[in-house]
Order: C-alpha cells, then sequence, then structure tokens
C-alpha cells in the first residue's frame, strides 16, 4: 500500500489520572485470558435462556467498542480534515460480523470506511442472515466492498483485521493466506488493527514463533475478555470492549474485569 494519503497522527491521549489508574488496574497481565473453549462457552452462556442476550446485540456491541476504540486513537487531526481511509478485512464468521458493523458505526463518526468481506455474507453458518443484514447496512451508507486485489492496492490509512476471533484453526485458507501474508510483509503499510485476535496466530499460542510471518497489529481489541495469545502482543494499543458481562459470568469465569470509564464503549488495558 502506497504512501500518498497523508495518515492521521494518532491522537496523543490525554493522560490523566483516570486512565492512569484504570490502566495499572486493568493492565492486561492482571487480567484472566481465555482460551478457545472458554471464550466460546463464555459466549454460550450470555446467550443462554438465563441472560437472554442474542448474538445480533452482542456483535453491535462488540463492533461498537472496536469502532469507539480506533476513533480514540486514530482520528485525523488539523491539517488532516479529510476523514481517515479504514479498509477492513472482514472473514466469514462472527469476528468478520463484529468488522461490519465497526464499519458502519465508523462512518457515522466521520470516517471513510471500505470493506474486503470475500464470503460476502453468504455462509452457512446460522448468523448468515445476521452477515446479510450487515451488508445492507453498509450498501445503504454507499460503504464500497473491494474485492481482495482491489484491497491489497488500496491506500488505506488503517486496517482492520476482522478476519478471524476464536474459533480460528489451523493454517489460513484461500483467499485468507495471501491477505495476511501481504499485511505480515507490509511493514511500512499503515497500522493494522486486531479485532479479538491478531488474524493467522492460534488462540492459544504462548510463543510467537517467527514473527515476520504472522501480521504485528498496533491495536488490538480483545472482546470481554484478552485470550491467551493476546499475551504475545506487542503493539502499542491494548483496549478490551464487549462492556456487557453480568456479575455472575464475571465470578463464573473469574474474569476481574476492569471499570470502563464513563459511557465509554472500550477500555485501555496496554
Ligand atoms: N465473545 C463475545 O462476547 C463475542 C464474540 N464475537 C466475535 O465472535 C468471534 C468468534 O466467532 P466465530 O465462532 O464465528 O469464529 P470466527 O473466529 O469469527 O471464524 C469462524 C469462521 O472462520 C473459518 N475458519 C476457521 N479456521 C479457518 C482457517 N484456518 N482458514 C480459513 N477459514 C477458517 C470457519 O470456517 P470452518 O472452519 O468452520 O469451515 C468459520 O467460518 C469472536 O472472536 C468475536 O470476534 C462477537 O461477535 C460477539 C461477542
Ligand atoms: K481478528
Amino acid at each position: 500500500m502506497s504512501e500518498s494519503h497523508p495518515r492521521p497522527r494518532p491522537n496523543a491521549r490525554a493522560t490523566n489520572h483516570d486512565d492512569v489508574s484504570c490502566r495499572a488496574q486493568a493492565s492486561a497481565g492482571g487480567l484472566r485470558h481465555l482460551g478457545a473453549v472458554e471464550a466460546a462457552a463464555l459466549d454460550t452462556a450470555l446467550m443462554s435462556d438465563k441472560h437472554g442476550f442474542s448474538i445480533d446485540q452482542l456483535m453491535e456491541l462488540a463492533g461498537l467498542s472496536v469502532a469507539s476504540a480506533v476513533a480514540e486513537v486514530y482520528s485525523p487531526l488539523p491539517p488532516h480534515p479529510a476523514p481517515a481511509r479504514v479498509l477492513l478485512f472482514c472473514g466469514p464468521g462472527n469476528n468478520g460480523g463484529d468488522g461490519l458493523v465497526a464499519a458502519r458505526h465508523l462512518h457515522h463518526f466521520g470516517f471513510k470506511p471500505i470493506v474486503c468481506y470475500p464470503s460476502g455474507g453468504r455462509s452457512s453458518r446460522p448468523s448468515s442472515c445476521l452477515y446479510s443484514g450487515l451488508v445492507k447496512q453498509l450498501e445503504a451508507l454507499a460503504i464500497p466492498f473491494l474485492e481482495v486485489e482491489q484491497a491489497l492496492e488500496l491506500d488505506a490509512d488503517v486496517v482492520i483485521d476482522a478476519m478471524f476471533g476464536f474459533s480460528f484453526k489451523g493454517e489460513p485458507r484461500p483467499p485468507f493466506d495471501s491477505i495476511l501474508a501481504r499485511l505480515a510483509g507490509a511493514d511500512d503499510g499503515p497500522p493494522i488493527v486486531s479485532v479479538d485476535i491478531p488474524s493467522g496466530w492460534q488462540v492459544e499460542q504462548r510463543e510467537i514463533g517467527d514473527r515476520e510471518k504472522l501480521i504485528r497489529p498496533d491495536m488490538l481489541v480483545s472482546l470481554t475478555a484478552p485470550k491467551v495469545c493476546a499475551r504475545l502482543f506487542r503493539g502499542r494499543h491494548h483496549y478490551l470492549g464487549g462492556r456487557f458481562v453480568p456479575p455472575e459470568i464475571k465470578e463464573a469465569f473469574k474474569l476481574y474485569l476492569p471499570a470502563y470509564p464513563g459511557t465509554s464503549q472500550c477500555v485501555r488495558i496496554g
């Protein structure tokens, strides 16, 4: 991706006492890191009869968390009044759904989202009608959808990795193998924001191995609680999103989550 569009300078976050205390209190090291099975079980508990959430609600709040964290750090600052171009790679599952939701919120926040959605919402998965509804919402906002090759040539200010979350397994299958390889090789490319898990990393990965082969996000937005592989994250911004966990589930999964400041949908944890 070439450099022709001055990138927005990341907002120097006003570090006030609250931020520092939240960060100290919530540093990712102090948080429980979930494995794949636990993360899926937590989702199931949230959507049980007892707790009553729907996947639509959780995805909407997750996508809003991602958009809020991106806006907090990558908003274009004067003299770059132009809306920052955010390229979102969306995968075939609910992680991809989070990306579609984030794209809509970023549009309303004044950014210029552009989506690459290889599966296009055509999926055998239970949430497929949810995905196709999200696509319609983006089309109604004239948000462009690009094919993979076009997307990889785009000069974006920020790239959002919403390809895979906690159900990723094995080696990435086409076309995601080439997308991830290009992103991993683009050292001077735009900052990458990973939703829940840096795609291509194994959820419970404990060593990074050949870091050159993996994407190296600038920001990670962990949803509900960080996953095991988040301990290997070395980017500048680690946020937690998913402000919806009831006390009983926090207790059952021993989450000890940080307090979200004010009305924020995300809290910095590293
Ligand atoms: N926790 C929360 O509160 C909330 C969680 N949410 C989000 O849900 C995410 C988990 O969603 P998820 O279970 O749909 O799985 P996800 O990782 O998106 O992808 C599965 C798809 O990927 C595919 N696939 C797998 N491996 C592959 C490979 N190697 N190469 C290629 N494809 C591969 C797989 O295909 P399959 O292997 O089944 O054929 C399937 O189609 C979670 O991380 C979070 O972001 C929010 O929406 C709601 C609140
Ligand atoms: K991801």
